[in-house]
């Protein structure tokens, strides 16, 4: 199956999911000269409940932390979108080294590790249902630089011990995902697909301006996780990245000066 492998990576991906060359698909490169300000962006508005929280997942490509996604507890709206999206999940992307590792890039500058929170539009009867839409995901992305130690990091960092193999999961209460977000919400905004395959082009990207925090030591607990499952030849979880793709027109909105 596809992965992040030379054998089975990004550039190999187009023989099975020829979407990989559609006119929206995602990551990008952000240059914030060539974002256009558009004063009729709203703020974000995002209010999670903590006790949506469901487990954490290896699931061979990341790891991921899954919430109830039965009511509007947790949700996200305004910013570009209209109407509710409801919180699905998050999970991280991150490199072998400090020098890559994240998805979207700002002004060629790659980040060590980014965080997406997945959100699915509620006019669709499910996740799997709006993700096949044009407006059927919005995904929130924070990019990590390295400095301080994070402490908000610390719970999903210390779970990881229990989900080092891939198809492993544990229980995870109780976690706020908000507590993972920047000061500001300033971000850009544009059309674009998941990052790994099926790459459907179904996501609005909202990626924040401001990065959050994460030490060398934190990211070198991302770093022992395994792509690989119990009993298989052990392959460390890094390098998890789709780079850039080509902006083939689509505008880049900013929601600040
Ligand atoms: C239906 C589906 C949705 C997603 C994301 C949007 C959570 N993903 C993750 C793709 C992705 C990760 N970061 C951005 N897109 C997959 C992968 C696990 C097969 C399938
Ligand atoms: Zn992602």
């Amino acid at each position: 199956g596809w992965g992040y492998e030379p054998t089975n990576g990004p550039d190999t991906w187009a023989a099975d999911f020829p979407l990989a060359n559609g006119p929206r698909q995602s990551p990008i490169n952000i240059i914030p000269k060539e974002a256009h300000y558009d004063p009729s962006l709203k703020a974000l508005k995002i209010r999670y409940d903590p006790s949506n929280t469901k487990g954490i997942l290896n699931n061979g490509h990341s790891f991921q932390v899954d919430f109830v996604d039965d009511t509007d507890s947790s949700t996200l709206t305004g910013g570009p979108i209209s109407g509710v999206y409801r919180l699905k999940q998050f999970h991280f992307h991150w490199g072998g080294s400090d020098n890559r590792g994240s998805e979207h890039t700002l002004n060629g500058i790659k980040f060590p590790c980014e965080l997406h929170l997945v959100h699915w539009n509620t006019k669709y009867p499910s996740f799997g249902e709006a993700a096949e839409k044009p407006d059927g995901l919005a995904v929130v992305g924070v990019f990590l630089k390295i400095g301080a130690a994070n402490p908000r990091l610390q719970k999903v960092l210390d779970a990881l011990d229990a989900i080092k193999t891939k198809g492993k999961q544990t229980t995870f209460a109780n976690f706020d995902p908000k507590t993972l977000l920047p000061g500001s919400l300033d971000y850009w905004t544009y059309e674009g697909s998941l990052t790994t395959p099926p790459l459907l082009e179904s996501v609005t990207w909202i990626v924040l301006k401001e990065p959050i925090s994460i030490s060398p030591a934190q990211m070198a607990k991302f770093r022992s996780l395994l792509f690989t499952g119990d009993g298989e030849a052990p392959c460390y979880m890094v390098d998890n990245y789709r780079p850039p793709q080509p902006l083939k027109g689509r505008l880049v909105r900013a929601s600040f000066k």
